[in-house]
């Protein structure tokens, strides 16, 4: 059986593709995939899920391997191994305010979509605040005045910078990450160290 290798979609996906490439693995499969959920090359099973639950598969064996950010790791904390950096998807997590923005004096409001990354930043600080998850477009929580302040991943600052907000501090780096099931790494190992070796020659040559 083929090495089946679960990829976050999205964002990771197209860079993936890219770096998979260069390393002269076999992409022509990956390249039309329409709204394909799987796919086979010559060498892996593919399969794409968000990145959550492409820990949620690698932790329960479905999937070998996975791509997926470093910031998932660190919110979720999967029972997987944490094998290497890839040299994409390379992001950081802010707190952003509104620019001039002055805090309130009573517990400040947070929102984010990392509830867990946000509560250990603060807990770090001896700080006590609400926490309001958001899934998404989490900009607009302080635009609109459900929070006073944002956790949330920047890259090139855009998204910040169009709807008014400002870093008020950057804490964590992260990069895709290649992570591995515990249990499947020791059985299939033999299939599988090539395999990650090649990888990890494409970070090596960075
Ligand atoms: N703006 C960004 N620039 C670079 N990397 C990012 C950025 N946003 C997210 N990432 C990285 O890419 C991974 C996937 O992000 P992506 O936005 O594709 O998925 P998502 O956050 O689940 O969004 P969606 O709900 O739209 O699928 C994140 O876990 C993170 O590591
Ligand atoms: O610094 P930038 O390059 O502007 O990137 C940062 C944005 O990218 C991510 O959002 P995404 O596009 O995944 O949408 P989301 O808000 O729905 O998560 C992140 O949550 C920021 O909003």
């Amino acid at each position: 059986m083929k090495p089946v290798i679960a990829l976050t979609k999205g964002r990771l996906e197209k860079q993936f593709l890219a770096y998979f490439e260069s390393l002269d693995f076999d992409v022509e499969p990956l390249l039309d995939k329409g709204r394909k959920l799987r796919i086979e090359t010559s060498e892996f099973s593919f399969f794409f899920a968000k990145g959550v639950d492409v820990t949620t598969y690698v932790e329960n064996g479905i999937a070998d391997l996975g791509v997926v950010g470093g910031d998932i790791l660190i919110e979720h904390k999967p029972d997987v191994y944490d094998l290497f950096p890839l040299p994409f998807g390379h992001c950081r997590m802010a707190l952003a305010t509104k620019a001039n923005y002055e805090w309130p004096n009573q517990k400040k409001r947070i929102a984010s979509t990392f509830t867990n990354i946000t509560n250990a930043y603060f807990k770090e600080k001896g700080e006590s605040v609400d926490i309001i998850k958001l899934e998404g477009s989490v900009e607009l929580a302080p635009i609109l005045g459900l929070a006073d302040a944002i956790v949330d991943i920047v890259e090139t600052g855009t998204t910040l910078k169009e709807n008014g907000l400002v870093i008020a501090d950057e804490f964590l780096h992260f990069s895709a990450r290649l992570i591995a099931n515990r249990s499947t790494l020791k059985v299939k190992r033999q299939q599988l160290v090539p395999v990650i070796e090649r990888f990890k020659k494409g970070v090596n040559e960075e």
